[in-house]
């Protein structure tokens, strides 16, 4: 494991409006504390540089899709994703069928990634997509990319993931609904493999302190600038309007 540039005591000083944290069970608490707790024990210690660092628990904790749920760090640099954490707490089932343990994947702009093993896109346009907040703008946008599959899964974090695995071509959200503490580590873990992430209108998200937390135009996001750039011209221009009026 490559050595990041924070250390875990980070954790406990991150200013509370950065820090995104939504659990409705203790036991999720317990659990996502745990996964913490296993993400932090390999940050070695010996801050250098953190200008904005984004925490995020997953909300939407589902029994059903335990591999869904994600533990994101994100750390941006002048604005911009530089080091990413995505650990997933209930990876994989143990041999017991009971038990999942974790894995834990970073991404590090200029040094890598590490964590899993990065697989090339589908040969057909897959795309992934929310499983829990759709509308009809989603819908439209989705229905105009005319792909050969739809996932639909839940949180960022793992429908990145699926992009860098190869599972899927473009993650498309014709939305307002995520916030920057879901992007950011995803974004920087994408980028650290040659990915793009932006918004409808193909706009890159600034991250700072000062910036809006919501990412109100949206996410397109693709294994490749290729993939994005396809994905982009697909996306009917009302959307792009309605979505992101240009200023
Ligand atoms: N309509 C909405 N309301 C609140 N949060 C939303 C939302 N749409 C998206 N999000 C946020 O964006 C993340 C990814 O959304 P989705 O999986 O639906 O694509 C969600 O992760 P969590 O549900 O894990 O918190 C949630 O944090
Ligand atoms: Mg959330």
């Amino acid at each position: 494991m490559q050595r990041l540039l924070f250390g875990s005591s980070i954790i406990r000083h991150i200013p509370p409006f950065l820090l995104g944290c939504h659990t409705k069970r203790s036991s999720t608490t317990c659990n996502l504390t745990q996964g913490l707790n296993q993400v932090s024990s390999f940050l070695d210690v010996g801050l250098s540089l953190v200008i904005t660092l984004y925490l995020c628990l997953p909300n939407d904790y589902q029994l059903c899709f335990l591999e869904h749920v994600t533990v994101l760090i994100g750390i941006a640099v002048n604005e911009t994703p530089v080091a990413g954490v995505i650990h997933q707490p209930f990876y994989k089932l143990e041999n017991d069928g009971v038990r999942k343990t974790g894995r834990t994947i970073w991404g590090l702009q200029d040094v890598g990634v590490g964590g899993f093993v990065p697989c090339p896109p589908p040969s057909s346009l897959i795309i992934t997509t929310t499983r829990s907040h759709s509308n009809p703008t989603v819908e439209k946008a989705l229905q105009a990319m005319n792909a050969s599959q739809i996932l639909r899964v839940g949180g960022a974090g793992y429908k990145v993931l699926q992009l860098l695995e190869g599972k899927a071509s473009v993650y498309l959200f014709a939305s307002p609904g995520c916030k920057k503490w879901d992007t950011c580590a995803p974004e920087a873990v994408l980028r650290a493999t040659g990915g793009v992430l932006s918004d409808v209108r193909g706009r890159t998200y600034r991250y700072g302190a000062a910036v809006p937390r919501p990412n109100a135009a949206g996410v397109l996001a693709a294994a490749s600038p290729q993939l994005h750039a396809d994905a982009l011209q697909k996306i009917p221009v009302e959307l792009k309007e309605k979505l992101a009026p240009e200023t």
